[in-house]
Parts: structure tokens; sequence; C-alpha cells
């Protein structure tokens, strides 16, 4: 259980904000003492340790990635959008967003009478009133609105991000804002750290965020980090990494980071990456594809947080100067990695491209699984992420940091949204021009 505690004691933070009223005023606490970064330091040294024995296949032609077989599959599952998956009715933006992602990601542009597709069937879900729902007709969810915002951002063109009632969304994010400060799902639906991340990952895209919609998230997400250092779905659950996903990124997102205990939550995370090389989404469970992104991209945002290795000059840390939240993400692409890799980032290609890719195309949970859209999205991502994870600015990443051949480079990707970075600055671009 956590203690009331906070996790950092003031005398943890830096001098320069040491109050909690006047966050905005300075800027984001973001510095940690000598003794975290030791802790940090040792966990993680401990956690290479045990994996630098296991042979890497560097050299072999299976560490490929099959392209075109993952396009075929993509493809087929694009035609099939308007007519079947009757299953996942209640789903359908994010079968949009699981497939067209994955194709941002592998770098295809979708052609315009397909884009055209998409943003009609889209604005079909889009409630009236504000948000969109998992079909034409049904009710609007946090979940869905997520999933569609994040698809038409992925599109990128000037009728896809137009066709998003900002003002709607806006409305409906404060309709489903409950008064623990934590988002409901839905009308009447289940309030959790998923639902918070939506909200302000929705918010902060459409750069609609502001304090009352940000008002008593920090408090809440921080009573949901467990003894165990991950973040739990809600207080008192068990710290899972997808949770833990939403927990962080919804806490830089607000600028309330300093709200968890950072060396636990790092240490934590990066524990669950274990012999099969890939990551378990909790403690004593098995590995799984889809948590490279989950579980990954904890540690890629915690390697731009925290200055472990050396301190940051002010100039590097801009995202110190944010007195905007609807900055914030775009203030955090330019802070490089200030901690050195968290995770065995070839380690994790290997699992994605060995374990869960599928030579007919599409990725998987792990062998034996079937594959599916939504792990063909989060091993994508996970692997470019991992591709990413030491890049400096906005050179090219370095081919002893690709595992496989380096035609196996996909495109980055934003890690606080999950979006591919280049449409995230058009998207951003287009949002600051159009006030709502
Ligand atoms: C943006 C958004 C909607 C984020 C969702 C984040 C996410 C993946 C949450 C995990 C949910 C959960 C409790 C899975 C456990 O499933 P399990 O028991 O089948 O899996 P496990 O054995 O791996 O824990
Ligand atoms: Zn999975």
């Amino acid at each position: 259980m956590k203690s009331s505690q906070p996790p950092f004691p003031s005398s943890h933070l830096d001098s320069t904000s040491d109050t909690d009223s006047d966050d905005h005023e300075h800027g984001p606490r973001l510095t940690v003492t000598q003794e975290d970064q030791l802790k940090v330091e040792s966990q993680v040294a401990e956690i290479y340790r045990c994996l630098v024995g296991i042979p890497l296949h560097r050299q072999s032609v299976a560490l490929e990635l099959w392209r075109d077989k993952h396009i075929e599959y993509l493809t087929k599952g694009l035609n099939q959008l308007g007519h079947t998956f009757q299953v996942l009715d209640a789903n359908r933006p994010w079968l949009c967003y699981w497939i067209l992602h994955s194709f941002a990601v592998l770098g295809e542009e979708v052609d315009s009478e397909l884009e055209s597709r998409v943003v009609d069937f889209l604005s079909r879900c889009q409630d009236k009133e504000g948000g969109y729902a998992g079909g034409p007709g049904q009710m609007p969810h946090l979940a869905t609105t997520y999933a569609a915002v994040n698809t038409l951002v992925n599109l990128g063109t000037q009728k896809a991000l137009s066709s998003i009632n900002r003002e709607g969304i806006y409305k409906f994010l404060l309709e489903m804002k409950d008064s623990s400060g934590a988002f409901r799902m839905h009308h009447a639906g289940e309030v959790d750290a998923r639902s918070c991340y939506c909200a302000i990952s929705v918010a902060s895209l459409l750069k609609i965020i502001d304090d009352d919609l940000v008002r008593g998230i920090g408090d809440y997400i921080a009573s949901c980090q467990t003894y165990e250092g991950g973040i739990g779905g809600e207080p008192h659950s068990e710290a899972h990494g997808g949770y833990t996903f939403c927990g962080l990124a919804s806490m830089i997102l607000i600028d309330e980071v300093e709200k968890l205990d950072m060396a636990s939550l790092i240490g934590w995370v990066a524990s669950r990456q274990g012999i099969e090389l890939g990551f378990q989404g909790r403690a004593n469970k098995l590995v799984d594809g889809c948590y490279s992104f989950w579980q990954g991209a904890a540690l890629v945002l915690a390697q731009k947080l925290l200055p472990l290795a050396e301190k940051v000059s002010e100039e590097q840390s801009s995202i110190h100067a944010i007195r905007d939240y609807s900055d914030i993400g775009i203030e955090f692409m330019r802070r490089g990695n200030q901690t050195g890799l968290l995770f065995h980032h070839l380690a994790l290609q290997q699992y994605i491209i060995l374990c869960s890719q599928i030579l007919e195309g599409g990725f998987r949970d792990k062998p034996g699984k079937f594959r599916d859209y939504y792990h063909t999205c989060y091993c994508l991502s996970g692997l470019s992420l991992c591709q990413y994870s030491m890049r400096d600015g906005d050179l090219k990443p370095s081919p002893s940091d690709i595992l496989g051949p380096y035609s196996n480079l996909l495109e980055p990707v934003h890690p606080l949204y999950n979006v591919v970075l280049d449409k995230f600055f058009l998207a951003n671009e287009f949002f600051s021009k159009n006030s709502f």
C-alpha cells in the first residue's frame, strides 16, 4: 500500500520551485537528488547484468522486418473496416487507429480516396454534442475519442484535422470530469488512470487543455502509484504497464511529474523486461509484445525526464520555461535522452522481430497466439521507440541501435501520444493557428 508521504519530500525538489502553488510560475520540477539517481542507476545496472549474457542474433536474416507482408495484412484489414468486425462493433475507431497508425509507422501513405472514407466514417461516429463513439449512433466514449483523434492526426490532412469538433470535445471532456479530478470513460462510466490519459492526451493534441480540465488529475494519478513503483488503474489496484504509461504520460502533459516517485517507477518498469527479452505487463505474468510500447514508452519518457547522467543545462531543459500546457508536447520533443538507456533496446527489438512478428504479416502477443491489429500497432510502435531511443536531436538513429538490417528503420512516434512525429508537428501547427 502506498504511504501517505509525498514520494519526493520537498528536500528532493529543485530549490527554485519548492511550493505547490507556483508550479507554472517556475515551470516543472524535474530534478532529482543524487540519492535518487544512484538508486535508479544501480537498479538499471542490475537488470542489464541479467540481460547481457543473452546472445543477440545481430547478423541473422531472420531479423528482417517483413514490411510488404505487414502492409498486405493491414490493407486487408482496411478493406474490411466497413462491413466486418461485428464483434468489435463498439471499437471501430480503435480499428481505424491500430491499422492506420501501423501504416504510418511503416512510412506508408494512404491514398486520398481511402482517407476520405475514414474521415467520413469517423465523422459519423462523432456525437453532435461532442466526442467520438465506438460506432455511428452509439454514446461518446473517451477511449474511442482518443482513437479517433489519433487516427485523424496521423492522416494529417486539412480535411482530417478540420473534421474534429474541438469545441464539442472540450464540452464532452468537462462533462466527463469527476469530482475526484479524474475522468469518467463515458456518462456514468468508470474512472481510472486510462480515462485520465485519454482525456488529457486528446486535450493536449487539440490544444484545448486548460486548468479546468487539469485540476485534480495529478493527485488522483499519484494515488494510483503502488508500493511496487508502477501505477495501477485505480487507487489500491495492482501496478500494470498499461496504466503506468497512462499515468506517467498524463503527469508529463499536466506538468506534475514531481508527484510521482520516479525512482521506484523506473525500477519497477525496468524490472519487467525479462530473460525472454520482451516486457511483461505486471509482476509474475508472461511477456507480451504489446508491452513493448506500454512499458517501453514509459522508460523512453523517463529517459527524457531525469537528469541522471549529468545536470541538464537551462538551455537544454527548455521545458522548464513552459507556462502553457498546450506546448508541453512540443517542448518535450526538444529534450534529448538525459539518462542513457533505461532498458535493453536491442533485446526488445529481438523479442518483437523474432517472437511477435508473423512472417505472413502482422504481430502477436507471443508465439502460439494469433496475430491481431492491436498487437501489430503496439509492436510496431514499440519497435520504433527502441530504434530512436538513443537518437541525438534530428539525426537518423545510428546503425548500432537498429537490430537487423538498417532497412528495418521505422518512422519515429511521439511517445506521449503515440502518433507519428511529423504528423504531430503538422497538427500542432494546424491547431495553433485555429482557435476553437
Ligand atoms: C490508451 C489506453 C486505452 C490505454 C490502455 C492501457 C492498457 C493496455 C491497460 C491494460 C489493461 C489491463 C488490466 C490488462 C490486463 O490484461 P491481462 O490480464 O489479459 O494481461 P496481463 O496478464 O499481461 O496483465
Ligand atoms: Zn498484449
